[in-house]
């Protein structure tokens, strides 16, 4: 008898391009959300997005309550879920970078209230996921959450913020060839959930990209128009999946080990990137495609190396052998590397010296 089921999550608009932070507005009418919203953002997003945002909604007759978050953390999500109660907020914005919108995401789960994803950054993909990460005791990762009831990415805005940012994008989204290698893996060895239809959206998100790389160049418009459709793309695949496999590998473990162990010394997007040229030589060896990556991230002036993070080699290597450890999911580091294997791969592949 077939039993299976399936629920996918997804937001009900996706608006992406030259000044549509001018129609938050419009998005609010067309999905009839009534009431106060409560934007949740960050210093400068504030003074980039949130600041004239807000003066729409106040042209419109609507009073935004604004709540600034600085780090992402359970306190910062509590915070925002007070100020959301005594606002009497009836929606909430997310608008920043990732962390901003992790904390409106996972705040707006926790009071069943809708919410909207502005992000001012094309730096990840959890700009449109079904998932939430801000760091809890001795685990980094996201868990379940809700997507955005909408999506409003003004691709002027992004290709204004920094551009390490974008190329942080690009690496989050590249490292989702080494993502799907170790979901397939643990399929084979361990027989997890597993969808074709997300692996291939995620595999083929990165494919886009790595072919448009010449496309991506800072101050150009149009980088942060290919940079955003593939963030919105992997966030997509992880909803069809319902987890972050899709995106989210030994290369994520590795980096969310470095959260931990050098808070802030490097952006999300890089530390998966370099995460991933070793992962994929741990996969394919000398021959694989870890060459590939490493070159793919360069011509997107992405880090590939320890230095180009600035996070010494050491640091790499502790968080090599332990970040198995942080959390249940097989990859190819499977009960974890010993020192001497953590120092082969980091050096054949020239992430330390
Ligand atoms: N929920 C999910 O599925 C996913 C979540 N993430 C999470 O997202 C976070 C990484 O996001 P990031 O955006 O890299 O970090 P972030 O949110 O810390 O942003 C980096 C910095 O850029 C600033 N910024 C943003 N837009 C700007 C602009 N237009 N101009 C100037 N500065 C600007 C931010 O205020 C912040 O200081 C991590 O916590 C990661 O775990 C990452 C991928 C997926
Ligand atoms: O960063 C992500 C995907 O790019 C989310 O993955 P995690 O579940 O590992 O936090
Ligand atoms: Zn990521």
């Amino acid at each position: 008898m077939f039993e299976k089921s399936t629920w996918i999550r997804l937001p009900r608009n996706v608006v992406v391009g030259h000044g549509v932070i001018d129609r938050v507005v419009d998005v609010v009418d067309d999905l009839h959300l009534q009431g106060r919203p409560l934007f949740v953002t960050s210093p400068t997003p504030k003074d980039v997005a949130a600041d004239p945002i807000a003066a729409d909604f106040e042209a419109a007759g609507i009073d935004p309550a604004v709540v600034t978050v600085e780090t992402a953390s359970f306190e910062a999500v509590e915070n925002v879920i007070e100020t959301a109660e005594a606002a009497e907020a009836s929606y909430l914005i997310g608008i920043g970078g990732g962390k901003a919108i992790d904390i409106a995401k996972m705040a707006s789960h926790h009071l069943e209230m809708g919410f909207l994803s502005v992000p001012t950054a094309a730096s990840h993909d959890g700009v449109i996921s079904n998932r939430g990460s801000v760091p809890d005791g001795n685990t980094r990762h996201s868990v379940a959450a809700k997507p955005p009831l909408a999506v409003v990415a003004d691709t002027e805005v992004l290709s204004q913020a920094p551009w390490e940012l974008t190329t942080a994008g690009c690496a989050d989204i590249i490292s989702n060839y080494t993502a799907v290698m170790d979901w397939r893996l643990a399929k084979r060895l361990k027989d997890v959930e597993y969808s074709e239809y997300a692996a291939a959206l995620s595999e083929m998100t990165a494919e886009i990209l790595v072919d448009n790389a010449d496309l991506i160049r800072p101050g150009l418009e149009e980088s942060a128009w290919v940079v955003s459709k593939a963030l919105m793309s992997s966030g997509v695949a992880m909803s069809i999946a319902d987890s972050s496999r899709p995106a989210s590998g030994a290369e994520h473990l590795f980096s969310h080990q470095l959260d931990r162990l050098a808070p802030d010394a490097a952006l999300h997007g890089h530390q998966v990137g370099v995460g991933s040229i070793m992962t994929a030589y741990l996969h394919g060896g000398e021959d694989g495609i870890w060459r590939d990556i490493r070159d793919a991230l360069s011509s997107i002036d992405a880090p590939t190396t320890a230095a180009e993070l600035g996070i010494n080699d050491e640091t790499v290597l502790e968080a090599l052998t332990t970040c198995h450890e942080i959390r249940d999911r097989y990859t190819i580091l499977g009960d974890g590397m010993n020192e001497r294997a953590a120092i082969e791969v980091a050096t054949k592949t020239g992430v330390i010296d």
